[in-house]
């Protein structure tokens, strides 16, 4: 420090002055550093966060191993246990990771605004994310107000570390919230983070923590919920008087969740996605699960390419029974389908009066028919070798077209597609289900499933019972639906495409075709059942790009199958690249 002396002295200033002035000096390069970091966080924040932790957490973030499997509560606490004991690292560094996740996710789209962002933490698992969240926000330089939702006495031991961390970190402490506290006034300006209840929830929520999540919902803030929406259960469906949080967008840990896809809590989850953690790759692998999601890439699984020189032998003959007098659309909507689902032949099995109408509306499709003159057909006899068979659109359930239909079962030995009319006549003479051949797959809307199998409670119960029914009679049960759900031997598996264009007269009658017309390709019954709900959901996605959701019509639908396997293969859309 001479230099400096000898420079003022040379300027003629004493000693003091010098002292004061590196004071001033020191003083100055403290507030401009403190102001530097009051600034947004920039881009290369991220890169100063990522590389606080450890190069493996790098690493699996970038891999981005997402599962389709759905897995249960206790397969992801055992997820849980199994990565902090392979990786040896205490089960907080898996609650930094998801935090810190978190964070990056919320970085990424605030970029440092100064918006008030008040997280919500229970004291359980969910709420120490919560706090790694808050802490991160805080340290760097967000506008945080951080509460615990004080529920039960019994806080978890990471969640305590987490919340010990916050308040090492930082002055600004958390907030707690009693029973009988008032409540937080919540702006429509602030972003909520739901970080009060994970899937640890399993009983009914307290009054007066029902009515934070009241007034959460109330106050038209946006929400994120951290895995689960808080109030929503993992594995029962929502009981009388429940509030549920309704957040604008949720991030899930590592794999969706049953719920996410059930018609009576799906409509909560307006946005989500799936946030890698890194459990462990072989658990998540090698565990089964009892509930999978098909999207393109299962699909891609069980596609069998067509060799070169090939002829339309090869690829199965498909026969669809049904039509009667005035429903002769449904079995037209299935044959044309069927073909449009790549099977060689179709023919339709019709009443006489039908002849005409279809050979008119399909050159491509042979027509059989009884050898009575009505307006439903009595008899089922044909001389078609078929590869597989559908039954029921259109049909009718006239006493006379019942018997044909017992008389057909009685007769049959391979996997059938069994739809309308066809479910309702077995679900009015149950006998006939010994006769239905085993792994054969019954595709009814919710009405048809109701006849079928009885009433129902809600949506968990109504996938115990329609499991049990398909595994008692050894056949398949595709539940229409948003998400429609297949069920065979005890396992269920949710569709993932389709729009709710598809709630459409005839939709139903295309997919017996597709499903129908794979299954004469040679699909395996389930193979056939779940490709076909996803082709026909899929044609459905592409087709509203054309006419929109509410223009959309059955026949649509097959136009656009053969885009919807061309989709399989097609490479995924990359985001715009950025200028400079
Ligand atoms: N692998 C992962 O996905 C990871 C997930 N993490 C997060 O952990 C939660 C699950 O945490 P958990 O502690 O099991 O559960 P919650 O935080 O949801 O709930 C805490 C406890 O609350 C009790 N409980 C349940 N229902 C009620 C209620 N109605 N009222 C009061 N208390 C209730 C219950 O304990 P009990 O012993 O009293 O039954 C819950 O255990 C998960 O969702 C993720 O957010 C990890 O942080 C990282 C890995
Ligand atoms: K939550």
């Amino acid at each position: 420090m001479d230099w400096v002396k000898r420079y003022y002295i040379l300027l003629g200033i004493s000693n003091v002055y010098v002292i004061e002035l590196w004071l001033f000096l020191c003083l100055s390069v403290y507030a401009f550093a403190k102001a530097y970091r009051k600034q947004p966080p920039e881009s290369s924040k991220k890169v100063v966060f990522l590389q606080q932790r450890d190069r493996s957490d790098f690493l699996i973030y970038k891999r981005k191993n997402i599962s389709m499997k759905i897995y249960s509560r206790a397969q992801i606490y055992e997820a849980d246990k199994v990565t902090v004991e392979k990786e040896g690292i205490p089960s907080i560094n898996l609650m930094e990771r998801a935090g810190g996740y978190i964070y990056e996710w919320v970085n990424e789209r605030l970029k440092g605004g100064q918006v008030p962002i008040k997280v919500f933490c229970g004291i359980g698992n969910n709420g120490g994310d919560g706090m790694v969240l808050a802490r991160y926000l805080i340290e760097n330089n967000y506008n945080v107000t951080t509460y615990v939702v004080n529920y039960n006495n019994k806080r978890v031991p990471d969640f305590l570390g987490a919340y010990d961390r916050l308040k090492s970190a930082t002055k600004n402490w958390p907030i707690v919230i009693n029973e009988g506290d008032e409540l937080p006034a919540i702006s429509p300006q602030d972003i909520v983070v739901d970080a009060i209840f994970g899937i640890g929830l399993n009983r009914v929520v307290q009054d007066w923590v029902k009515a934070l999540f009241t007034a959460i919902n109330n106050s038209n803030a946006y929400v994120l919920s951290i895995d689960i929406p808080s109030g929503m259960y993992m594995d029962m469906a929502p009981q009388e008087g429940d509030v549920i949080i309704l957040p604008r967008f949720t991030l899930s840990f590592q794999a969706p969740k049953l719920p996410f896809f059930l018609p009576d809590t799906a409509p909560i989850m307006q946005a989500w996605d799936i946030l890698d953690i890194g459990l462990d790759p072989e658990y998540l692998a090698t565990t089964a699960t009892d509930v999978e999601l098909i999207g393109k890439q299962e699909v891609i699984q069980m596609y069998r390419s067509r060799p070169q020189f090939a002829h339309k032998g090869m690829f199965g003959h498909s026969l669809l029974i049904g039509g009667s007098y005035g429903k002769m659309g449904a079995i037209i909507l299935a044959s044309k389908a069927a073909m449009r689902a790549g099977s060689g032949m179709v023919t339709a099995y019709i009443p006489q009066i039908g002849v005409p109408i279809l050979q008119t509306a399909l050159p491509e499709v042979m027509t059989e028919t009884d050898n009575f003159n009505g307006k439903v057909f009595e008899e089922i006899d044909f001389q078609t070798k078929a590869n597989a068979i559908g039954i029921g659109p259109g049909m009718g359930t006239d006493s006379k077209t019942a018997k044909a239909m017992g008389d057909f079962l009685k007769t049959q030995k391979n996997p059938l597609v069994i739809d309308a009319d066809a479910i309702n006549i077995i679900a009015a003479i149950p006998e006939l289900l010994a006769d239905v051949p085993a792994l054969s797959i019954f595709t009814p809307h919710f009405g048809e499933l109701e006849r079928l199998i009885g009433k129902w409670e809600d949506d968990f119960d109504r996938l115990e019972k329609t499991a049990k029914f398909a595994k008692k009679h050894d056949i398949a049960i595709v539940m229409k639906g948003a998400h429609t759900i297949t069920t065979y031997d005890m396992k269920l598996y949710i569709n993932d495409s389709g729009n709710p264009g598809l709630a459409t007269a005839g939709s139903g009658d295309v997919l017996t075709g597709v499903i129908t017309g794979l299954l004469a390709q040679g699909y395996h019954p389930m193979e056939a059942a779940l490709m076909g709900v996803y082709f026909h959901g899929r044609a459905a996605d592409i087709a509203i790009n054309q006419y929109g959701i509410e223009g959309l019509i059955a026949s649509d639908v097959t136009e656009f199958l053969g885009r919807a396997y061309m989709d399989l293969f097609a490479k995924p859309e990359q985001p715009p690249q950025e200028e400079g």
